[in-house]
């Protein structure tokens, strides 16, 4: 089972690793965000996947959904999606989130927590697919969740970032190897957050 988040009111950690991590606020504008929230909730093509967790099928807590340019499948344990077309809201979030990324994306992927319920669990990013340093820009909308991250070296090596609406969160090149994160649960009641992952798939 998850734990609750040991991080609720907390803000941003002291000591954050800022060379691996970059948190940007306010990159969209309250009215936009709130447009963008409103959009992806009602038009994404959302989907609850099924994890196998020791033979047991266990429906991911949260609905994703996942575009990109033709080719990019992208293929999870457990689960397999070809990507939708890019849409104009994203074409135009992803052509301001690549110049303050230095990285040109072919891939997103929405995850859409629809109140305190839905997470993710510890894990890191850094499937082949995604080859062997990537950087991933996380876009949040909606609700306020704590992004936790731990040192894989050392678990009590732990810091937090509160994602806020409109937000820009950058997975610099080796996060994802040496340190996992996640979306706690909370026990405070929650509205929805849809976050964006944009990705480049090799
Ligand atoms: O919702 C978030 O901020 C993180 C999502 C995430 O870690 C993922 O999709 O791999
Ligand atoms: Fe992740």
């Amino acid at each position: 089972m998850e734990q609750l988040t040991l991080f609720a009111a907390a803000g941003q950690s002291k000591g954050l690793p800022t060379h691996l991590l970059d948190y940007r606020p306010g990159l969209f504008c309250t009215a936009e965000s709130d447009e963008y929230l409103r959009k992806f909730i009602a038009e994404a093509p959302w989907k609850q996947t099924a994890l196998k967790i020791k033979d047991k099928e266990i429906a991911t807590p949260r609905l994703t959904a996942w575009y990109g340019d033709l080719g990019t499948d992208y293929s999870h344990p457990g689960r397999i999606s070809n990507p939708a077309p890019w849409t104009p809201e994203l074409l135009k979030i992803k052509a301001i989130v690549e110049p303050l990324s230095g990285v040109k994306f072919n891939s997103v992927l929405l995850n859409y927590y629809r109140d305190g319920n839905d997470s993710v669990a510890w894990h890191s990013d850094k499937e082949s697919i995604l080859g062997k340093h990537p950087v991933i820009a996380s876009i949040s909308f909606g609700e306020v969740r704590s992004f936790d991250i731990r040192n894989k070296a050392d678990h009590l090596e732990k810091y937090s970032v509160r994602l806020e609406h409109g937000s820009l969160l950058l997975m610099k090149s080796g996060l994802q190897e040496h340190w996992e994160h996640r979306i706690a649960k909370s026990v405070q009641p929650m509205k929805a957050r849809v976050n964006l992952t944009f990705r480049v798939v090799i």
